[in-house]
């Protein structure tokens, strides 16, 4: 497995090693022990599946309240998703930045994304699945989230949502919480 670091400080990008031959391919998809080589979590609790039916599905931005905050290890299972992760630490010198990268079931690429920070995808293909692997007990009442069109953030989705549920179109902007 490749780990490599993003711009944002604890966001990292893991991409398999596939082995292929005439019968397709097999990869690794995590590794106690290299994740613990990194100084990641190894401890997912709670593995978690959507699926999103249409293109340019929009989920997010959400986030745990702590003491539920959550590590997430996101990966695309079936078509391809634009994942976003922004910086929510009060204290981090990147607070209020976004990181993204494409993950799809072609390039087996996972999203590691640390406590503090909101999630959100946007589905690039019909039939969208995303695996998360979580390290917190899902806690409904510390749910929370942001909006994905805050201007604070200026997140620059590669499309505007056709699917987005009222919940995550009425989340508060940063500047009025
Ligand atoms: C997250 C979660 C949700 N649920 C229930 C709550 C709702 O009844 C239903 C759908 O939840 P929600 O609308 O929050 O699902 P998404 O909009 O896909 O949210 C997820 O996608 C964004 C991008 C994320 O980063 C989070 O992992 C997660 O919030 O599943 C559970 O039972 N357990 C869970 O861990």
């Amino acid at each position: 497995m490749l780990f490599t670091r993003t711009d944002l400080d604890g966001v990292w990008l893991i991409e398999a090693s596939p082995v292929r031959d005439e019968r397709g391919s097999f990869a690794r998809t995590f590794c106690a022990d290299e994740m613990e080589q990194h100084g990641l979590e190894t401890r997912f609790v709670q593995h978690s599946l959507s699926r999103s039916t249409q293109k340019h599905t929009l989920r997010g931005l959400h986030f745990q309240k702590e003491p539920h905050q959550e590590v997430k290890l996101v990966s695309c299972l079936t078509g391809a998703i634009w994942d976003v992760a922004v910086d929510l630490r009060p204290q981090s010198p990147t607070y209020g930045r976004w990181t993204a990268a494409e993950l799809s079931a072609e390039n087996m690429r996972q999203f590691y994304i640390p406590q503090g920070f909101a999630h959100g995808f946007l589905s690039l293909t019909e039939n969208a699945a995303v695996g998360y692997l979580i390290s917190t007990r899902y806690a409904p009442d510390a749910a929370s989230g942001a909006r994905y069109d805050d201007p604070a953030f200026s997140i620059d989705w590669p499309a505007k949502p056709a699917v987005i549920s009222d919940k995550d179109r009425a989340w508060p902007l940063l500047n009025h919480v």
